[in-house]
């Protein structure tokens, strides 16, 4: 009981913090609250009329945005298993002028005011899974909220796979109480009901597992050398459910599928093939 009152209080902190940024204050926070919305303070954030793509299924009309985010510019989730290749996809087109390039805020995850979440949440995830996650809610929020530099934002994963995959895999597999579960979906819910989270295309780095095990322990990140080959094997099963079959969670955007169990050069190869289809995105 009282580690789900701290988590209450957790969560709060969060949002608190998130639009202290912001420097919205939603009502549930003390905004005052008039027919035509919340009123909000010159130069933070508003709430938008209308936003349409063909291509697309969100419609954001009434949801809160930034100022000063150019909603004409397209942006690009990178999603695929853990160590599938999303960094170094990333790397590859960061090269590319009028790219901007946002990958996940893992050194967040790994020290937050000192305490490693990522690693706890390895050591015992039915205590530290809503910690983590809730975090990396927050972190990942924060990066699609971020004002555009750019015609096209490419990111690494997004808040929806933090939620259809990560919190679903940890929920599923027993290592999630129901509580917990029932908290981050009902914030999931709020934030993505509430505020104007535009995707236009998901690319895919559709791997095996046994690959993304094998890069896993290439790569030898010390919180994660207790991840088995069942927990990718959990993770692709998930991806693959809700990018390929489409049966799971709803799509916030289109998906173009990469197949990404080649060598380096040969992924190369492959993102330069892909590049108009990618950038394409830009023209929705
Ligand atoms: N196509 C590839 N072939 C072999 N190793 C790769 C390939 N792509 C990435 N790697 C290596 O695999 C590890 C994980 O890649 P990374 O880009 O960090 O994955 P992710 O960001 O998806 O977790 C890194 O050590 C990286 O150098
Ligand atoms: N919602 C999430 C997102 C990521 N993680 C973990 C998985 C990895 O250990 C690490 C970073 O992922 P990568 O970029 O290497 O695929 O963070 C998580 O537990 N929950």
């Amino acid at each position: 009981m009282l580690v789900a009152a701290g988590h209450v209080r957790l969560l709060f902190r969060c949002v608190r913090h998130v639009f202290a940024k912001y420097a919205v204050a939603p009502s549930l926070f003390g905004a005052v609250r008039h027919n035509r919305g919340i009123e909000l303070p010159a130069g933070s954030v508003r709430r938008i009329q209308s936003r349409a793509r063909s291509g697309t299924q969100h419609f954001t009309t009434g949801k809160l945005v930034r100022n000063g985010v150019d909603n004409k510019a397209a942006v690009i989730c990178i999603e695929g298993n853990i160590a599938s290749g999303k960094t170094t996809c990333l790397e590859y087109f960061s090269k590319t002028s009028n790219i901007e390039v946002l990958t996940e805020p893992v050194s967040k995850w790994r020290n937050v005011r000192g305490h490693n979440p990522l690693a706890l949440m390895y050591q015992d995830p039915e205590r530290w899974g809503i910690t983590l996650q809730t975090y990396v809610q927050l972190t990942l929020l924060d990066r699609h909220m971020l004002a555009r530099s750019s015609p096209v934002r490419m990111m690494e994963r997004s808040i929806f796979s933090a939620k259809y995959i990560f919190v679903e895999n940890l929920f599923k597999s027993g290592k999630m109480p129901e509580v917990d579960y029932a908290v981050l979906s009902e914030w999931f819910d709020w934030l993505t009901t509430n505020i104007s989270i535009p995707v236009d295309l998901i690319v895919y780095l559709q791997t095996s597992p046994q690959t993304c095990h094998e890069r896993l322990e290439q790569r030898c990140r010390e919180e994660e050398k207790v991840i088995p080959l069942e927990y990718l094997e959990s993770i692709h099963q998930l991806y693959e459910d809700w990018l390929i079959k489409q049966s799971s969670s709803p799509l916030p955007a289109p998906v173009l599928v990469i197949p990404a169990d080649y060598d380096l050069q040969k992924m190369l190869h492959q993102y330069e093939e892909n590049r108009d289809k990618i950038l394409a995105a830009n023209n929705l």
